[in-house]
């Protein structure tokens, strides 16, 4: 093994000969001077690294301050992983296997209790302990066949771009129906959101998110909606970019929506389907149960074109994340007790930071730390996938990816307990792009 020269990166010279490796390796060029200056408000000090040949950045990692909406509305400070990259002449000599492990440690010190990443490839992260935990949809609709069921029952305003600013009411709309700020320690963060907020698996975006993600879009000419309830309170809000054709379709992009309500997301929904000219209305990466066909008369006016992996999570403290979510939410009345009648212990594998490998035990009524033979044996990247409910147990088992231990009725029970407790109401999805 190739012992790298590993550095947190301090300066703006070293910040852009990373984010120039990075872009390389993407296949990009350099950024420009202007977008440099949007780019380099997204530095967060002690985030940064990168591996040096002599003087020269030949590899690069970064994060951003983000967080976690978990099951049950807790949220945990979280790393966003990000421009990760590595010169061309210097692949497959171990370069990402080093800043990976380094930069887990990194922030595990932070107090970071897990990151997440957007992958290029799906082959590249399970390796470092990274599962899928939550997918999107990409939807299309023929606006002239999704005639909506309904009018809009509040009132849908459009905001000129110009006055969107640095977005800080998009930003407050956000936070609210997010249900969160960047929580620490318990209950601090949960910030509970107005109507249907606290989605589990939503992030949260960080200044220089936004900062870049306005610079972006409005340089595309987007524009701006901010829906409205009855009570004349602000409830969502939607982004999108229309791109007209006199010879081929005119589509538009939803590049955003956000809703408190189920009236404030029916009433975007139905004016972005109703904006004159639009042939055909996409949106990429949506929530896997976003009900958009029932709004419409003619269900077949939408479709569902493919699904695809949204987060990619690492649990960088297994008990604090384990500990924070809320289990069995669906079990109702009858199971009684404490739950113990649940409890299953789930023996866990992380070869990275070795403080996580153990036996856990969980029940409705919590998480702890035993000394218990596990029933159930995985890795930290399947407990990842499982997390937030996107997949199940049962589902891993089927696939051996779980290690089910012992055999006959007790040994199915444990699996079908698992699933049982880590049930979620709502289908887990992030939201944000980076
Ligand atoms: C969150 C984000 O930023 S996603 C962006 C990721 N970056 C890119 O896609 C840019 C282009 N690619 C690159 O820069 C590099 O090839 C990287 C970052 C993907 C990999 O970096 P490397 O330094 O070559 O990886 P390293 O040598 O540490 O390889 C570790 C292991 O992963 C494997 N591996 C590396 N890249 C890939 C890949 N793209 N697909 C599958 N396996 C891979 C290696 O074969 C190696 O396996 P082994 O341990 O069994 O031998």
């Amino acid at each position: 093994m190739i012992d790298h020269d590993i550095r947190v990166l301090g300066d703006e010279t070293h910040y852009r000969a990373a984010n120039n490796v990075f872009r390389r390796a993407l296949l990009n060029g350099p950024a420009n001077d202007e977008m440099w200056e949007v780019l380099l408000e997204s530095y967060v000090p002690g985030r940064a690294l990168g591996v040096f040949d002599g003087d020269e950045v030949i590899g690069s990692a970064q994060s951003f301050p983000s967080s976690l909406v978990v099951p049950g509305g807790a949220v945990l400070p979280m790393g966003a992983v990000s421009r990760v990259g590595v010169r061309a002449d210097w692949t497959r000599r171990g370069v990402v296997s080093a800043l990976m492990r380094t930069q887990l440690r990194s922030l595990r010190d932070m107090g970071d209790v897990a990151a997440t990443l957007r992958a290029t490839e799906g082959g590249i992260y399970g390796r470092f302990g990274y599962g899928v935990a939550t997918r999107g949809r990409d939807l299309r609709v023929s606006r002239v066949k999704a005639v909506p069921r309904a009018r809009v029952e509040g009132r849908v305003r459009v905001r000129p771009v110009s006055e969107v600013g640095d977005g800080e009411e998009l930003r407050a709309l956000f936070e609210e129906i997010r249900g969160g700020g960047r929580g620490g320690g318990s209950g601090e963060g949960r910030g509970e959101g107005r109507g249907e907020g606290g989605r589990p698996g939503v992030i949260g975006r960080w200044d220089g998110w936004w900062s870049m993600h306005l610079k972006r879009e409005k340089e595309k000419d987007p524009q701006v909606v901010v829906a409205t309830g009855p009570d004349g309170v602000d409830d969502g809000f939607a982004m999108y970019r229309v791109e007209r054709s006199h010879t081929e379709k005119s589509e538009l992009t939803v590049l955003d929506l956000w809703a408190g309500t189920p009236r404030a997301w029916a009433d975007l929904w139905r004016y972005l389907l109703g904006v004159d000219l639009v042939d055909e209305v996409v949106a990429h990466l949506r929530p896997l149960d976003e009900p958009v066909e029932l709004l419409l008369v003619d269900p077949r006016g939408c479709r569902w074109e493919s699904t695809s992996d949204e987060t990619w999570l690492r649990l960088i403290d297994v008990e604090e994340a384990l500990g924070r979510r809320e289990y069995a939410a669906g079990v109702g009345v009858g199971v009684g007790g404490g739950g113990d009648e649940l409890a299953v212990v789930l023996g866990v594998r992380d070869s990275l930071l070795p403080e996580n490998a153990g036996s856990y035990r969980v029940s409705r009524g919590g998480v702890e730390r035993v000394e218990d033979a596990p029933e159930v044996v995985l890795d930290v990247a399947e407990l990842a996938a499982v997390y937030l409910g996107d997949v199940s147990f049962a589902a891993l088992a089927a696939a051996g990816r779980v290690e089910v231990v012992g055999a006959g009725v007790g040994a199915v029970g444990a699996v079908e307990r698992a699933d049982r407790l880590f049930a979620v109401g709502e289908v887990a999805w992030a939201g944000t792009y980076f």
